[in-house]
């Protein structure tokens, strides 16, 4: 890298899903125009487990990267020798084989969220990424956004003095007039357990992640305690969770959080109450949905003063306006691979461990299974979920 040239991270995309083509449309957003003079994106490569021809639809989706390789199967995306770090864009059932995939062949990644099925499969990605030297990060891209750094600011300024309790909820209203039946097929991943679907893997993941980026993530290292979790949750007709809500006690710092999530109603129709309430003795700081991707957050002094911040996230006006706020959590990738680290500051490995822990923990005593391929914690080159076949 020339002296004062940005970092340049070259990623290889495994799978074409639609989470996949909004990541990799902000890859090709220009990094300057949020600010970020040091680093840049390039996609080198992109895997469809299917065949090359999905790989190659895609790349006319994002409407870039033309030059990109293209492959009809994961296992030889992670061997390209052009990738620096491989963007795993399966469902939660196919990320830690997936993922071991990708650290076997010796790549870095970057996995969405939820991590893991198990909390026993999170344990065994950090360890092989550790053993293996490389970086590895759950792709939590919420906690990433300017308007999360300047909240964890405020709360270690004090802005709102202690924190004792953080309310948050990530819901989705997808009834249908069946009253049994969500919006969702029975095979879509919102839903399948075969998939790991489910309310609390795909959404509770988020309010979870407010309850620790200001209950836990703040606490000095020697401090931070997991959770007890006292949950609840009713079935949808696939067996996945319909509705899960999640207590959690912090019983050293005597705070609380709490964090529910349903498929049959929302957060906030009429998008005027706060998703998330971080609640302190000195006032509380309210963020309004969506709750993954907060645009708007307010600040409410115990006197009643109130002010409001609005966060837009950048566009890039050579792509059409785009921007969707994932590039922060890519940016973060590189500067990561740049200076060296292994894991982010941000949402350490053993942060992800404890928010999984707790899901496992909220899952089981809602009564929620999921089936063996998918929960074990066995590193299979041939599971289906690697080679497509599934
Ligand atoms: N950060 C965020 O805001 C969001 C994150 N997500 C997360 O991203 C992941 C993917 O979600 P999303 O992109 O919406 O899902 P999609 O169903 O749109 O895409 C998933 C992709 O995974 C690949 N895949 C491989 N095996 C299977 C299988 N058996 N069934 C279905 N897909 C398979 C397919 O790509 P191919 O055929 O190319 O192999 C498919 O297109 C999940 O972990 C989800 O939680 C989702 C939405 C938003
Ligand atoms: O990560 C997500 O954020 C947005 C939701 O709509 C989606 O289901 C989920 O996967």
């Amino acid at each position: 890298m020339a002296p004062g040239s940005p970092y340049t991270l070259k990623w290889g995309i495994m799978a074409t899903g639609g989470i996949a083509e909004t990541f990799c449309k902000d890859l090709l957003c220009n990094p300057e125009i949020r600010g970020a003079h040091d680093v840049r994106h390039e996609i080198v490569a992109v895997a469809s487990s299917s065949n090359s021809k999905r790989a190659e639809e895609f790349l006319q989706k994002i409407d870039g990267a033309f030059d990109a390789k293209t492959y009809g199967s994961y296992p030889e995306l992670v061997v390209d020798p052009n990738v620096d770090i491989i963007y795993v864009a399966t469902p939660h059932s196919h990320h830690f084989q997936n993922t071991m995939l990708a650290l076997e062949a010796g790549k870095h990644v970057l996995c969405e969220k939820a991590f893991t099925v198990t909390t026993a499969q999170a344990r065994k990605l950090v360890e092989t990424a550790k053993a293996k030297n490389l970086f590895l990060m759950e792709a939590v891209w919420t906690r990433y956004f300017p308007l999360s750094i300047k909240i964890r600011e405020l709360i270690t300024s004090g802005e709102i003095g202690t924190v004792f309790r953080t309310i948050g909820d990530l819901s989705i209203n997808a009834n249908t007039d069946d009253a049994k039946a969500l919006t969702f097929a029975d095979s879509h991943r919102m839903v399948n357990p075969e998939l790991a679907g489910g309310a609390t893997l795909d959404l509770g993941v988020y309010p979870l992640t407010w309850v620790f980026q200001t209950l836990y993530h703040l606490q000095p290292e020697q401090d931070k305690e997991a959770p007890t979790v006292i949950a609840s949750s009713n079935k949808y007709t696939t067996g996945a969770d319909d509705n899960t809500a999640i207590i959690c006690s912090f019983p050293g710092h005597n705070s609380i959080g709490i964090a529910s999530t349903t498929m049959r109603a929302d957060t906030d129709p009429e998008l005027q109450f706060p998703a998330v309430r971080i609640q302190g003795s000195g006032g509380e700081i309210q963020v309004f949905f969506p709750t993954y991707r907060p645009l708007k957050y307010r600040v409410v002094k115990k006197n009643g003063e109130a002010q409001t911040f609005d966060c837009p996230i950048p566009g890039d006006p050579a792509r059409k306006g785009w921007g969707h706020g994932m590039f922060w959590e890519a940016d973060e990738c590189a500067r990561c691979l740049r200076d060296g680290k292994l894991e982010s500051a941000t949402l350490p490995w053993k942060e992800s461990i404890v928010i999984m822990e707790t899901m496992e923990e909220a899952l089981k005593q809602g009564g929620i299974t999921y089936p063996e391929l998918i929960t074990t914690d066995v590193y299979d080159p041939k599971s289906p979920l690697n080679t497509g076949n599934q």
